[in-house]
């Protein structure tokens, strides 16, 4: 009761910005939910601009033992400081309820779209990720994930406007040219994958999950939906689905954050989970347990070659979702001067 109200408090104090859980020397006493919580906090550019200072004279003094901690920093150091700190979210986002969500149907590869609660739930998403730089969208070939990412960002303070890419065939690369290079700055490109749509359910799409268990049992029909390896008839299989997903993250998307692009990826439950489970390294046994919500932003920050989860997708708090990096708190700090 106790460690759940202290987690509420921990939880609100995140959610107002820009509080990282491994820096900071400040301290900041704030009292929610009848506790006095006492944290260390990054919080003023006059501190952040001490720290890069500190990061810095440590890095030119291992190569040169000269050690000033408050000297200006060396054009060389400040290069290796700034790729010391590269980094780039990931937000994965399965996209809100469908109308055959709504009306508990296998969906697979139909291409429904989101009910109203659907939509508020997309809406929803895009408040809380409304800070978290975004550079490149990819989303399913599906109108429910399309419609997700489409909405979340009518949210996001930066205000860039996401275009769908159509490179289809020639004729509609060139139909869709932007004639403009500042224009082109402010737009967020929108790529659309068949590989990331929904495992496809072969001939469960459209049943009634109920009906389907009622006539051929829960044990079977449990199977069909929660294996790893054993697909719905004629349909995929997580592992499948897996293969594919996997591919395409490896192929297209993770050469982004090797540039340091931030990417958001609209989405299903199951392509989800297959790439959750590459992510997180989940054996197959694990990734069957893991239900995703619809319309729950998850965070994961690639730094130095690896994926860390900032968001729990079992049951993200707010703590979770919103457990800022450094790099992120400083890119809240900017929109807040540059949009308030
Ligand atoms: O029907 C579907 O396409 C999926 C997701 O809604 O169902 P399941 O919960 O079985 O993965």
């Amino acid at each position: 009761m106790a460690a759940t109200a202290l987690h509420q408090a921990i939880g609100t104090l995140y959610s107002h910005g820009c509080f990282h859980q491994e820096h900071g020397t400040a301290s900041l006493r704030l009292v929610s939910n009848g506790f006095r919580v006492d944290i260390r906090l990054l919080r003023s550019e006059s501190y952040q601009s001490r720290k890069r200072n500190l990061v810095v004279s440590q890095a030119s003094t291992s190569q040169t033992s000269v050690s000033n901690p408050v000297s200006s920093p060396s054009k060389n150091a400040t290069t290796e400081s700034r790729k010391k700190s590269n980094e780039a979210a990931l937000i994965l986002i399965r996209h809100g309820e469908s109308l055959w969500n709504e009306k508990n149907l296998f969906t697979g590869c139909v291409d429904v779209p989101l009910t109203q609660k659907g939509v508020e739930e997309a809406i929803a998403a895009g408040k809380r990720i409304s800070y978290i730089p975004v550079d490149v969208i990819y989303t399913s070939a599906l109108i429910r994930a399309q419609m997700t990412a489409m909405l979340a960002m009518t949210q996001h303070r930066r205000k860039k406007v996401p275009i769908v890419m159509h490179d289809e065939s020639e004729q509609a690369k060139s139909w869709s040219r932007i004639h403009s290079e500042e224009t082109k700055k402010q737009c967020i490109p929108v790529v659309t994958a068949w590989q990331l749509n929904e495992r496809m359910y072969g001939e469960l799409q459209g049943l009634n999950k109920q009906e389907t268990a009622d006539r051929y049992g829960k044990e079977k029909v449990h199977e069909w939906r929660r294996s790893y390896d054993i697909p719905p008839p004629n349909g995929e299989s997580l592992e499948m689905c897996a293969e594919r997903a996997v591919a395409y993250f490896k192929e297209h998307i993770e050469p982004q954050f090797v540039a340091g692009k931030n990417v958001m990826i609209a989405a299903h439950g199951n392509s989800l989970r297959s790439i959750i489970m590459y992510l997180d390294k989940l054996t197959s046994q694990e990734v069957i347990s893991l239900e995703l919500s619809t319309g729950i932003p998850m965070l994961y920050i690639f730094k130095e070659g690896k994926f860390v989860r900032r968001g729990s997708p079992a049951g993200p708090s707010e703590a979770g979702v919103y457990a800022y990096t450094k790099t992120l708190a400083l890119y809240r700090q900017k929109l807040d001067e540059k949009y308030q």
